[in-house]
């Protein structure tokens, strides 16, 4: 579908009225997922931010339009929420190809991946997220269908077993990961282009925030829209999940008009502070500080401390507190930075620093 949003304009096109009324249709049926993926841009030109990803993206998809190839493997890495699962859609959409979507976790077997390799069509766009949880036999398979475009299929097993190759049409792997250290060198080293997604500045969000209240049919103000964009954490996915929240409660306890009021007492409702820390943040501030006195503290145990998997810990929290200057990973540990004491409104241990240079891995 051509669906290009006009942001200088703010004008909604045709195609754009036809996506809007599916998108009501999905809010009706109260699909919040539906509703995000309707969010998503649909080309490159559509993203909001990110622009040294988009231009170099952009060469490379244009560069194998033009040779009539299927573009060099991708890989995304970057925090939850940053648009890696958008840019994957948006690049078969760009090379008009179909998209065919697995991960990691879902592949278990090296069988599971021979049969997603065998069934792919030429040029096809293979999305594999969450690529450092796939298995080490998978992963081995997958260098030789990247590489050599092959798929060595075993049969038997033992001694006896025998490999027999099978040839598969060139196709573009697009991986996705919020761990790029995971993954192991060699499957790192096949893909030809690599983009790591930064988190979004406060201005981007604001674009984000103010394109999505356009196709949900949501009044927003400047001012609202400001406040949400900077309490959504650099991320574009929780700058979305706000706005449905803020336009609820504008919805329900004022006259449906998002204005700074309206996002300010709709945000404290629901625990988001003017940092844009949720629940998950501040209590990994809250039990470093509190319980292990700024630390340094080992990641497994603080984990256990907030009642979450480490992963959680790792992937989803850290990366915005660290970039926030709130924590430091060290060898040692974790440690609170006198931001995250002040953050919490205590007085900092004494020889704790601003300077997370002193903290570095
Ligand atoms: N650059 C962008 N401009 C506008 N909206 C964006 C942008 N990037 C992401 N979004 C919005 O944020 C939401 C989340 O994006 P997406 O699902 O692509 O993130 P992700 O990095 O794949 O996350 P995860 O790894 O958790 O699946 C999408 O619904 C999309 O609407």
């Amino acid at each position: 579908m051509d669906h290009r949003f006009d942001a200088a304009t703010d004008e909604l096109s045709a195609a754009e009225e036809a996506h809007l009324q599916r998108l009501t249709a999905a809010e009706a049926e109260g699909d919040e997922r539906v509703v995000e993926a309707a969010l998503r841009p649909r080309s490159l030109d559509e993203v909001i931010g990110q622009s040294r990803v988009r231009d170099q993206l952009g060469l490379v998809l244009e560069a194998a339009r033009q040779r009539e190839r299927a573009p060099d493997h991708v890989l995304l890495s970057g925090p939850p929420g940053l648009g890696k699962t958008t840019l994957a859609m948006i690049i078969a959409s760009e090379m008009s190809t179909p998209l065919r979507l697995t991960s990691g976790p879902a592949i278990t077997h090296a069988g599971d991946l021979a049969a997603i390799l065998s069934g792919l069509n030429e040029g096809d766009v293979l999305f594999v997220d969450e690529i450092h949880r796939m298995s080490r036999p998978a992963e081995e398979m997958l260098y030789v269908a990247m590489e050599d475009f092959r798929v060595d299929v075993v049969i038997g097993k033992g001694p006896g077993a025998t490999a027999i190759p099978l040839e598969i049409p060139p196709f573009t792997l697009v991986g996705a990961t919020t761990r790029a250290g995971l993954l192991p060198g060699p499957l790192r080293d096949r893909f030809g282009f690599t983009a790591h997604l930064e988190f979004y500045e406060p201005h981007e969000l604001d674009r984000i925030v103010r394109r999505s209240a356009g196709l949900l049919d949501v009044e927003l103000t400047d001012t609202g829209s400001t406040e949400i964009a900077s309490r959504s954490r650099g991320t574009p996915r929780i700058a979305n999940r706000l706005l449905r929240r803020v336009r609820d409660f504008a919805q329900v306890r004022a006259d449906g008009v998002v204005t700074l009021d309206v996002a300010h007492q709709a945000l404290d409702l629901y625990e988001v502070d003017q940092s844009g820390l949720d629940r998950l943040d501040r209590a990994v501030l809250d039990v470093l500080c509190r319980r292990f006195g700024g630390g340094p503290v080992g990641v497994s145990t603080l984990a256990v401390a907030v009642g979450e998997e480490r992963e959680t810990v790792e992937e989803v929290a850290e990366p915005f507190l660290v970039r926030s200057g709130l924590l430091a990973r060290t060898p040692r540990g974790r440690v609170a930075t006198r931001a995250a004491w002040e953050h919490l409104g205590m007085a900092p241990p004494q020889g704790v620093t601003a300077d997370q240079s002193l903290f570095e891995e």
